[in-house]
């Protein structure tokens, strides 16, 4: 049983807040030239919410889901996960913290090549010292690729890796799960059924989802659209 999240709370009315962050700003240099990629973002997410992220090409999406998920730190401002301020944690307490309660799926899948599905899936849990095996299996059965578990990433379709790295993402039944771009390479079949995973999540466990896509059609299936740009989400 999924424990960690629990479908859209509401507290005498009021939304639970599960992500927030407060003037968020990250800026990269290339050469003598800084580009300031996040300029102040200030958000708020509910708990169980559905949000998807777009913007132009370069304009910070994957940027912003670093920062929100604890891989990057902001030059300024802060970023809190179900009341956890996370860049306040050190660096083992923050590891812990996202091994337990973030899922993050990369926009490349990022499956280690020489490890079979299950291998893959397993490999968070190993890392923190988990044997994560079975949960693992139990994660390809949630994707539909239970029976691929011994197969190596090279032997599977593009549609098939990237629900390894779902699964993988998934394993530690997280609350908050972000996406990037997950169904970019991926022909309009496949991309519907990857999406209808990712939503059964928010839908049935009560994950909060937050996925950058470039398809603003999908507006309509989530709870709310953010745009990035020039440094800003609106
Ligand atoms: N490690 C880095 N060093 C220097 N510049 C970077 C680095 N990472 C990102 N950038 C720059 O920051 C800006 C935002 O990049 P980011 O990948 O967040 O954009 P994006 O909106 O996700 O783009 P896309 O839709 O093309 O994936 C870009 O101009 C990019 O070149």
């Amino acid at each position: 049983m999924w424990t960690g999240a629990g479908r859209g709370v509401h507290l005498g009315g009021v939304s639970e807040v599960m992500i927030e962050t407060r003037n968020l700003h990250r800026s990269y240099k290339i050469g003598k030239k800084s580009i300031e990629v996040l300029h102040g973002i200030d958000l708020s997410i509910s708990r169980g919410e559905k949000v998807f992220l777009c913007g132009p090409s370069g304009a910070g999406k994957t940027t912003l889901l670093y920062t929100l998920a604890g891989l990057e730190p902001p030059e300024q401002g802060s970023v809190h996960i179900a009341g956890t301020d996370l860049y306040s944690l050190g660096r083992k307490e923050q590891a812990e913290f996202r091994n337990k309660s973030i899922g993050y799926i990369f926009q490349n899948y990022y499956l280690l090549p020489e490890l079979t599905a299950v291998e893959n899936v397993a490999v968070p849990g190993a890392i923190a010292g988990e044997n994560r095996t079975e949960a693992a299996l139990s994660a390809l059965e949630r994707v539909g690729l239970r029976d691929r578990a011994d197969h190596l990433p090279a032997e599977m379709s593009g549609g098939e890796q990237q629900r390894v790295a779902i699964a993988r993402a998934i394993v530690n039944e997280p609350t908050v799960l972000f996406a990037d771009e997950p169904t970019g390479n991926l022909d309009s079949n496949t991309s519907g059924e990857i999406m209808k995973i990712l939503l059964e999540l928010a839908d049935e466990h009560g994950v909060t989802l937050i996925v950058v896509t470039h398809d603003r059609s999908l507006a309509e299936v989530g709870d709310r659209t953010l745009i990035i740009k020039d440094g800003k989400v609106s």
